[in-house]
């Protein structure tokens, strides 16, 4: 078996021919224009490209979120759109999402641990099943949360009370919580002052491993070096470069743009 591929020697996660338009009327919005990625076991790639690139779909139908409107998504070389809806669902589960707004994707009713508990393999879905359980569920959220960097003190606090960097790191604890063999993270720090930033760069770092793959989307080239191996690079709903992090000489136009963009 070649590295970073499935038993079937499919790639861990990948797309193909991928389209999809957004909005409707004047808004609509060709996003993704004929999209093709592989992302093998353990690799860590990072996903840039100037706002309105098309990122954040990417993610969305690399998560099988959303479904494209052409184009094939394979997850552990299984179709993911022409699966059963129920195949589709125990696919999802390999793949952890932590998304550009944490705050939002929580449900205001949980506690920060209770967000982390409901995702954990065998809870009992729902707000009941995030507050049904026992120090055996207790025990394993203070684990995430201390795999993130954070205190697992903070895990009876509401999310609204924690500050952006210690919520994104909450919605990195959620994700690994169900021991992805992806994890797909966009803009995980825009927003946040340099240590909290850099926090959750460590968090990421920390939750890769395990031959864990990482897709990180973001518009800051030194989040993508800091921790990634390979940059695509997209641009109007295309990927137009795709190469090695430590590619210290010439790169493609696009690339460049972005290199002397960066502070
Ligand atoms: N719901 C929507 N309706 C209409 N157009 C949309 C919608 N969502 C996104 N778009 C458009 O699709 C294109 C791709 O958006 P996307 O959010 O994927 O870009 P992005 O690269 O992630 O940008 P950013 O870095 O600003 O988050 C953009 O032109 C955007 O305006």
């Amino acid at each position: 078996m070649s590295a970073g591929r499935t038993r079937n020697g499919a790639p861990l996660l990948s797309c193909s021919g991928v389209e999809r338009t957004l909005g409707a009327g004047r808004r609509r919005t060709a996003a993704l224009r004929g999209v093709g990625l592989a992302i093998g076991a353990g690799e860590a790639v990072a996903v840039v490209g100037r706002s309105g690139a098309g990122k954040s779909t990417l993610v969305g139908v690399l998560a099988a979120l959303d479904r494209p409107d052409r184009g094939t998504v394979l997850l552990d070389g299984t179709d993911v759109w022409a699966a059963p809806e129920r195949r589709r669902r125990e696919l999802r589960r390999r793949v952890g999402w932590v998304p550009q707004d944490a705050l939002s994707s929580f449900d205001p009713r949980f506690t920060a641990g209770e967000v982390v508990a409901e995702a954990l393999p065998g809870a009992p879905r729902g707000f009941r099943g995030a507050r049904s359980g026992g120090a055996a569920v207790a025990a394993a959220v203070a684990e995430l949360f201390e795999r993130v960097g954070l205190d697992p003190g903070l895990a009876p606090r509401r999310p609204v009370t924690l500050s952006g960097g210690e919520r994104q790191r909450v919605a990195i604890a959620r994700a690994l919580a169900v021991r992805p063999a992806v994890l797909l993270a966009d803009e995980a720090t825009s927003g946040l002052d340099t240590l909290a930033a850099r926090r959750v760069l460590d968090a990421l770092e920390a939750a890769t491993g395990e031959g864990r793959a990482l897709v990180v989307v973001t518009h800051d080239l030194r989040v993508a070096h800091r921790l990634a191996r390979r940059i695509v690079v997209m641009d109007e709903g295309r990927i137009v470069e795709d190469v090695a992090a430590d590619t210290a000489g010439a790169v493609g136009p696009h690339l460049d743009r972005l290199r002397r963009a960066t502070p």
